[in-house]
């Protein structure tokens, strides 16, 4: 089993999701069991994405639980969107949302922090279907409210359920070809680097990289998840965190 998350760039059309479904089947075929963590769907100024739903009202500033409740919505159209589009790609699946998803956090809403995992239903779910739809960036209190896990979340979602099913590694797809020498969205002149150390790669989070959550990265490491940051266009190597060794 391997995790695979897909964010806002990868999720925000038709044509982008064939390119998700893609990888999932290929993920399916060589690892046999999926967890397709998905973002809200597209950026600032997209209906479903996360930065719209905020926008709705600027009294979410002074209701922290009412402003996670509108965020978590993004995650949850957007699984909703991938689970029937994986369906009709003959893909069984199923999606596992609020405590089906075994994230409790505690209440401290727009950032909160893990309390436990329950892998169980989703263990479970994998006896009937070869992929599970997770929405990422949100877990529930005890009381079974919706929090989120600060932004960029998904990508502590995907890494955190990878830990607790004992994945073999988490795939990001991003529209990048992997971490480039400097983001490419501000430089020209940028390569790809094959591999990264768990503290070279954090390094660079702390210089203000954005490529992934610098909370997952932590968790990466404390639990030593394998991590592959690679271009959803393509099926080419990206960059491996930890570096793969030479056999
Ligand atoms: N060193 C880097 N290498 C590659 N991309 C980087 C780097 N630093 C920042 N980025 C940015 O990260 C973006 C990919 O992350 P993002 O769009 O947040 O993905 P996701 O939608 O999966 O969360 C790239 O478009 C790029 O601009
Ligand atoms: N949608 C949330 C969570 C997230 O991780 O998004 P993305 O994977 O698109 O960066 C956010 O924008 O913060």
């Amino acid at each position: 089993m391997i995790v695979q998350k897909f964010g806002g760039v990868a999720t925000r059309n038709k044509e982008m999701r064939e390119l998700c479904i893609h990888h999932i089947k290929r993920g399916i075929e060589q690892h046999g069991k999926v967890v397709a963590v998905v973002s809200a769907m597209g950026r600032k100024g997209e209906p479903y994405s996360t930065d719209s739903l905020l926008s709705i009202t600027k009294s979410f500033c002074t209701s922290p639980e009412a402003s996670d409740l509108v965020a978590a919505c993004g995650e949850l159209i957007s699984s909703a969107v991938m689970s029937a589009e994986l369906h009709a790609a003959g893909i069984t699946n199923e999606i596992a949302y609020g405590h089906r998803t075994g994230i409790f956090t505690d209440s401290n809403f727009t950032d909160a922090d893990l309390l436990r995992v329950d892998a169980r239903k989703l263990k479970e779910l994998f006896n009937e279907v070869d992929c599970v739809v997770v929405p990422g960036y949100q877990g529930v209190t005890l009381d079974q409210k919706f929090t989120t896990l600060g932004r960029g979340g998904s990508d502590l979602t995907a890494v955190v359920l990878c830990s607790v099913l004992n994945g073999k590694f988490v795939e990001f797809y991003k529209d990048v070809p992997g971490v480039m020498t400097e983001d490419p969205k501000f430089t020209k002149d940028v390569k790809k680097i094959d591999g990264l150390n768990y503290e070279q790669f954090s390094d660079m989070l702390k210089m203000g990289s954005t490529i992934i959550q610098k909370k997952a990265a932590d968790f990466a490491e404390v639990y030593k998840i394998p991590l592959h940051i690679r271009s959803v266009y393509n099926e080419e190597t990206g960059t491996w965190i930890p570096a793969k060794t030479e056999a």
